[in-house]
């Protein structure tokens, strides 16, 4: 037994409505809003052209040029949302517009203000996360069709527009397959209540379903994301100044704080579904920078998903309970969700290698943009992360999960 209470009586049943999940959509935003208020159309505006402007090197100027505004005509949580997306576009093009070997030290005043207090209402932190450019930033092109590729736009991209586009609408898809996980999670959680073993089984076969299904979305990263255009573009923009070797110090938001702040940049790390399955399934993390960084990934999520984690974390473990059963079917059951987590953790080690240590092999050659970048910085997630050690250890992690007849 792990130090979580044995005792089930002390834990409610599981809603997900009470964290802000939605069982169609799991932990993306229904319905972002496309627009805010007028009063903020010099945001918008400067958020829809970035690629434009950083292409023309005005995006700075144009930063610079953007009046103060107040904060108090956001009205409710999704325009605050689509804010804290916008500012964070904004923010990523003002400090990568030369590129990593020339960032900007210092958001400005009109910038940083109304960013953080923006940021202090969500509860994220002020810059442009998982939560703000995949989970808001989406729209039906018709509203009427259907939650595919073809019918679906992003409300803005990052430099690399098509690549930029295709990554943050694909990982939404994938997203959007998890949705049916979470539904499975408060199924076992709440059978276990009961101790209904065939209920915990039931709901353990939708879980793996669900994982299944959100390999077979990534798959179509391959059609949408050029690698190259990823590595050297889209990555560059996503870049925070934690463990980032071009903002060593992190960067000064002017106005708001008097030193500079270090924070990630936004990477799929932050995404709620898969550390809720970890939680689930009782992968526990053997190394404890890795530990320690999945731990700092739940800072980047919005509060309630934040708060889901931590419950799943706190409740009894499935795999314990399972141990102590002796049911064949329910292991069964349970070793499957594994071996699905383990090959959705091996599919994207392979599209990393694909998107991020191959292009930064030949982006070591003269002929690269931003020649600047630090070897480690080739092979960097955008969340900092020396990607492929990192990766590789939590997925053997996950396979020590599985139980094995002994
Ligand atoms: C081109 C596509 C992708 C690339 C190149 C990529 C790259 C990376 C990298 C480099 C990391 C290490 C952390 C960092 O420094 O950022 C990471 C972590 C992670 N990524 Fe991705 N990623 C991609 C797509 C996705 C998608 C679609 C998802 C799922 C929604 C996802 C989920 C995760 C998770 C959960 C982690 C934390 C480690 C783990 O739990 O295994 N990634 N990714």
């Amino acid at each position: 037994m792990d130090n979580r209470t044995s005792s089930f009586s002390v834990h409610p049943p599981i809603e997900l409505s009470s964290f802000c999940v939605s069982e169609e959509y799991g932990f993306i935003l229904t319905d972002p809003l496309t627009d805010l208020p007028e009063y903020y159309r010099a945001w918008m505006d400067l958020a829809t052209k970035l690629t434009d402007l950083v292409k023309t090197r005005q995006f700075r100027h144009r930063v610079a040029e953007l009046p103060l505004l107040s904060t108090c005509y956001l009205r409710g949580h999704r325009e605050l949302r689509l804010a804290h997306l916008a500012l964070g576009v904004i923010t990523m093009g003002y400090v990568w517009q030369e590129g990593p070997h020339q960032p900007a030290k210092v958001l400005p005043k009109v910038l940083a203000v109304p960013y953080c207090a923006v940021s202090e209402m969500l509860g994220l932190p002020p810059i442009l996360v998982y939560a703000d450019c995949v989970l808001a930033n989406w729209k039906l092109r018709n509203p009427d069709g259907p939650m595919e590729i073809e019918n679906m736009d992003t409300l803005f991209t990052v430099f690399g527009e098509d690549s930029s586009k295709g990554f943050f609408l694909i990982s939404l898809l994938v997203e959007k397959a998890a949705s049916s996980g979470m539904q499975g999670i408060t199924m076992v959680m709440n059978s276990m209540l009961t101790h209904d073993i065939t209920g915990i089984q039931e709901a353990l076969a939708v879980v793996e379903d669900s994982i299944r299904k959100m390999r077979e979305a990534f798959k179509l990263m391959h059609k949408y994301v050029d690698p190259m255009a990823f590595h050297n573009n889209v990555r560059i923009f996503l870049m925070g100044w934690k463990d980032n070797a071009a903002l060593p110090d992190g960067l000064w938001y002017e106005g708001v704080r008097e030193e500079p702040v270090c924070l990630y940049g936004g990477s799929a790390a932050q995404s709620s579904s898969i550390q809720c399955f970890d939680q689930l399934l009782g992968v526990k993390y053997s190394d404890h920078t890795s530990w320690a960084y999945m731990r700092r990934m739940q800072a980047y999520m919005p509060p309630p998903h934040r708060r889901l984690v931590d419950t799943l974390s706190s409740w009894p473990p499935l795999r314990t309970y399972i141990l102590s059963s002796s049911s064949p079917e329910l292991r069964r059951a349970y070793n499957s969700c594994v071996s699905a987590l383990v090959d959705l953790r091996c599919y994207h080690l392979n599209t990393v290698v694909r998107y991020v240590t191959i292009p930064g092999h030949k982006t070591s050659g003269v002929s690269c943009p931003f020649r600047g970048l630090h070897a480690i910085q080739r092979s960097q997630g955008t969340g900092g992360t020396n990607a492929l050690p990192f990766l590789k250890g939590i997925r053997d992690d996950t396979k020590q999960a599985m139980i094995t007849d002994q």
